[in-house]
């Protein structure tokens, strides 16, 4: 019986590059899903051992959707997490690929990947109208299926291969070193060869709302403990505006000692804690042997 790993698909986005990374072995059945939210809910009713989607990108910053499914619709723990490399490329229907970019009526993309383009899509593309969809690879897939159409896509090399499309310019990202951070969720998880970077464990605090001063004190039952934290960010509550649920990641494990009295010290004084899990961190530098997208490998060798 192998075990199922849903991602964000169709077959050839980023995330279907990390998934590979991540679960290398022969005994893994890899299944696309339509969007993150299919991915985190079909996990969240044991319809897959593990999910991976993508949560925070070097140039545009958080996956927003991803965190607000975590937060909001589901309760599966993030069991791990991969950095890896990213580039964008711009890809159109062969049909078309003699085409002036200035004839290019519609860009589309996931909202990341435009977003990591903006500055190309100002110089070269200022009059296409944006089309955002759900992955890379299905705006790859929606230019093949519209041929006749002047539009293009944004997304990854494995893509163009995948539904045999054009390349017109290759990593059109507007900065270098482009990552993004990729999560596994589900069941307990390590990666069967790789060395890990480090351990992880990711928290949901909301403060008491009559507490002035209250996330400095947070922050300060933490740095008590020594404990390092790698990212804070804040995320609506959606109960009402400027209400805050803080998303905080911190560099140790999650049965450490020093972690339980920091911990057991914030909700002594109202604050709600959920600990989003605890897992092990990769980088795709460690992960050789892995296939990876042609582009993203040599944007990573360029770096
Ligand atoms: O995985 C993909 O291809 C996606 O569409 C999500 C995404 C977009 C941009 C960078 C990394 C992941």
């Amino acid at each position: 019986m192998k075990d199922e790993v849903a991602y964000l698909g169709p077959r050839g986005t980023f995330t279907h590059e990390a998934t590979k990374a991540l679960f290398p072995e022969e005994g893994f059945v890899y299944t696309p899903c339509d969007s993150i939210p299919d991915v985190l809910t079909a996990v969240g009713k044991d319809q897959f051992s593990y999910g991976v989607v993508p949560i925070e990108n070097a140039i545009e910053g958080s996956v927003t959707l991803t965190l607000d499914w975590l937060i909001h619709h589901v309760q599966v723990p993030i069991s791990g997490e991969l950095i890896y490399p990213i580039a964008q490329h711009l890809m159109i229907h062969p049909l078309h690929k003699d085409l002036p970019l200035a004839k290019v009526e519609r860009v589309l993309s996931h909202p990341q990947a435009v977003a990591q383009c903006r500055g190309y899509l100002r110089d070269h593309l200022p009059n296409a109208r944006i089309t955002y969809v759900d992955s890379t690879a299905d705006a790859a897939r929606k230019i093949r299926d519209q041929g006749s159409k002047p539009w293009v896509a944004i997304g990854p090399f494995m893509a163009h291969q995948l539904y045999g499309l054009h390349v017109v310019a290759e990593s059109i990202q507007d900065y270098p070193h482009n990552f993004t951070r990729f999560i596994v969720v589900g069941r307990e998880w390590a990666h069967p060869r790789a060395p890990k970077e480090h351990d992880k464990t990711s928290l949901l605090i909301s403060l008491p709302s009559d507490y002035p001063g209250a996330l400095h004190r947070v922050l300060q039952s933490f740095a008590k403990g020594t404990i390092n934290l790698s990212r804070i960010e804040s995320r609506p509550t959606k109960k009402k505006l400027g209400t805050y649920h803080f998303l905080i990641d911190t560099e140790i494990k999650g049965d450490h000692p020093s972690l339980h009295k920091a911990l057991t010290d914030v909700a002594s004084w109202g604050c709600h804690v959920r600990q989003l899990g605890s897992y092990p961190c990769y980088h795709y530098q460690n992960i050789k042997e892995i296939e990876v997208d042609k582009g993203s490998s040599e944007a990573y060798n360029r770096r």
